[in-house]
């Protein structure tokens, strides 16, 4: 019987329904699988014409794909503190016994940390929301509350944290507790009319219930006792670059104190104190998380130039393959073995280990002695991104945002297509389209350090003794990006880099090849600038290297050459 499904235009069918191209599909057709999927394959064919599958010419369906956002938002809470208890001791034969009202737990803090094994915030983009626990009342009896539970959102190693906003309700009365400490007493002229503005810690006490209204009015209460906090609020606005995995989790809110209970407030004229304090409310904060994908080399390409086709060549990946733009939706990490200690290694190759202090301000660079400069490389991180097209900057195709995944790359492999069209051509738009990338980079990051500049600190309740001792911007890499702000598009042109010349095996692409080769040795030499126009940018050693990807051939010399960069 003929198949009943419209026969739609070949290059959306696998796009569009992978199941009609799935082995069991209802309306698979050779037709259908042998041309829509194929271009210019050079596979072996089957007695009946079909491709053969491979693993490096997979059907549209052969490929995994796991969850993965690389941008979330979050509203983080931090637990409140529980109230301070007013009780009295009550025993048979003594109905009127000294206070002994417990005290409020401290509220739970929110902790982020940057874990191995994390790889996406897809998770935390559908939380959208992290709560500490409240900390427990106390109760009678002596009996102090429970301490809330702290959270630890945990986060991928590569993940730029920014604060958007916070609201700590604690902010201004503690603002003026310091500034009354300070002078003794509140400045007459912030009250109305010359009046001395009421006590701030006015609704900061709980009183016995059972009181009347008016001996509510009346109570005469002690000043609000001065509490040092347990952990110190980081200042605003917290800036986070956790390019390594950090030992402890670091703290982003801090919960507010505990309540004190009756007890504390007794004295000789008020032996049966009927009040005790509220704990403080909780803060909160607006952050924004945003991954940057850190792997060794990163692959930048129009779409369809074969550069997931070249990541399953090299690497055991399983990305999607597919002769159409934009098979490639989401980042893909492939891992090349080096070294599987099973034997002689395919490559000898050592990674330098920076003793260097970490950047800034870097809490956790505790040295633990002295450690060899160089260690062995048994690995190396490869890194797919969704093709590029001209005119990504406009937010043409899937725009640009994808390139802060090859950012941090430590070697940048362009994958050009020897059969679609001039490659020097192809090679420059895609230098043009990084390029402005990395112009948009430094522009936000620009902006960022100018708004962090404003001292937030009393509006935003900060904790002035932290200033001290925990830096707003805090970078956990090298190469974070503050340090290249004023790098005019050096901190990705300044990368070596090499070009990937794929379907090698298709006629006529040799002369391409020759002119892209020729081109490359006159950058090299410095006749021809650097494709991007960025002065200064790295043309050491530019090179092209053919391949068939697609039966792997000549993919070898691209680990070599991808691993000669990496070891500089
Ligand atoms: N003949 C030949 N075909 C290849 C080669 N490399 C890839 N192809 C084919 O080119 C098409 C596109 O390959 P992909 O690896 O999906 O290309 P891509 O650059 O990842 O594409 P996007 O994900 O859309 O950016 C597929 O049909 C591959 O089979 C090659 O070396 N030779
Ligand atoms: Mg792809």
């Amino acid at each position: 019987m003929a198949c009943r499904c419209p026969r739609s235009p070949r290059v959306f069918l696998p796009f569009l329904y992978p199941s009609l191209f799935a082995p069991n599909g209802i309306c698979r057709s050779s037709a259908a699988v042998g041309g829509a999927r194929r271009h210019g394959s050079t596979e072996a064919a089957a007695p009946s014409g079909e491709p053969v599958s491979s693993r490096l010419n997979p059907a549209p369906d052969d490929y995994s794909m796991p969850n993965f956002a690389d941008k979330a938002k979050l509203s983080i809470y931090a637990g409140a503190g529980g109230h301070g208890c007013i009780s009295f001791l009550r025993e048979a034969f003594m109905d009127d016994g000294p206070a002994n009202g417990g005290d409020g737990g401290h509220g739970g803090n929110v902790y982020i940390q940057a874990v191995h094994g994390e790889t996406s915030l897809h998770k935390l983009a559908r939380r959208k929301v992290v709560r500490a626990g409240r900390g427990k009342n106390g109760q009678g009896s002596s009996r102090s509350g429970q301490r809330g539970e702290d959270v630890i959102i945990a986060v991928p190693v590569g993940t730029v944290v920014r604060e958007i906003s916070r609201d700590d309700p604690e902010a201004p009365s503690r603002f003026l507790r310091r500034r009354i400490r300070k002078r003794g007493t509140l400045p007459a002229e912030e009250g109305p009319d010359g009046e001395p503005i009421e006590d701030p810690d006015r609704d900061k006490w709980l009183l016995y219930p059972g009181m009347s209204s008016t001996d509510m009015k009346r109570v005469a209460l002690p000043r609000l006792p001065h509490r040092d906090r347990i952990f110190l609020q980081p200042r605003a606005p917290v800036h986070l670059d956790l390019s390594r995995p950090t030992p402890r989790p670091i703290l982003l809110a801090a919960g507010g104190l505990g309540g004190l209970g009756n007890p504390h407030f007794v004295t000789r004229t008020t032996p049966k104190p009927m009040f005790a304090t509220k704990g403080e409310r909780a803060m909160s904060m607006e952050i924004e998380l945003e991954l940057k994908l850190l792997a060794d080399v990163g692959l930048v390409g129009l779409p369809n130039a074969g550069k997931s086709t070249l990541l399953r060549s090299i690497t055991n990946s399983r990305t999607r393959v597919g002769d159409w733009a934009f098979t490639t939706l989401q980042p893909n990490i492939g891992t090349v073995v080096l070294d599987n200690n099973k034997g002689r290694p395919a490559l000898t190759s050592y990674r330098r280990v920076s003793n260097a202090p970490q950047s800034r301000g870097d809490p956790f660079n505790v040295p633990t002695g002295p450690q060899p400069e160089f260690e062995r490389r048994t690995r190396f991180t490869i890194a797919d991104i969704p093709g590029l097209i001209e005119g990504a900057h406009l937010d043409k195709g899937l725009g640009i945002a994808f390139l802060r995944h090859v950012e941090r790359a430590g070697v940048l492999a362009f994958v050009v297509d020897l059969s679609a069209g001039n490659a020097v051509a192809a090679l420059k738009a895609l230098w043009t389209e990084v390029g402005l990338y990395a112009q948009m980079r430094e522009d936000e990051e620009r902006e960022r350090q100018r708004q962090a500049v404003v001292d937030w600190s009393a509006a935003a309740g900060t904790d002035v003794a932290d200033d001290t001792f925990w830096p707003s911007t805090m970078g956990l890499g090298d190469d974070s990006l503050p340090a290249a702000v004023d790098a005019g598009g050096l901190h990705i042109a300044g990368k070596p880099w090499f070009v990937v010349a794929t379907k090698g095996d298709l006629p006529d692409t040799q002369a391409n090849f020759e002119e892209l080769r020729d081109y490359l040795a006159a950058v090299s030499r410095g006749e021809e600038p650097h494709p991007s126009g960025v002065e200064g940018a790295w043309t050491r050693d530019c090179t092209a290297i053919p391949v068939s990807a697609i039966n792997g051939q000549g993919v070898d010399r691209v680990v070599h050459w991808a691993v000669g960069l990496l070891d500089g």
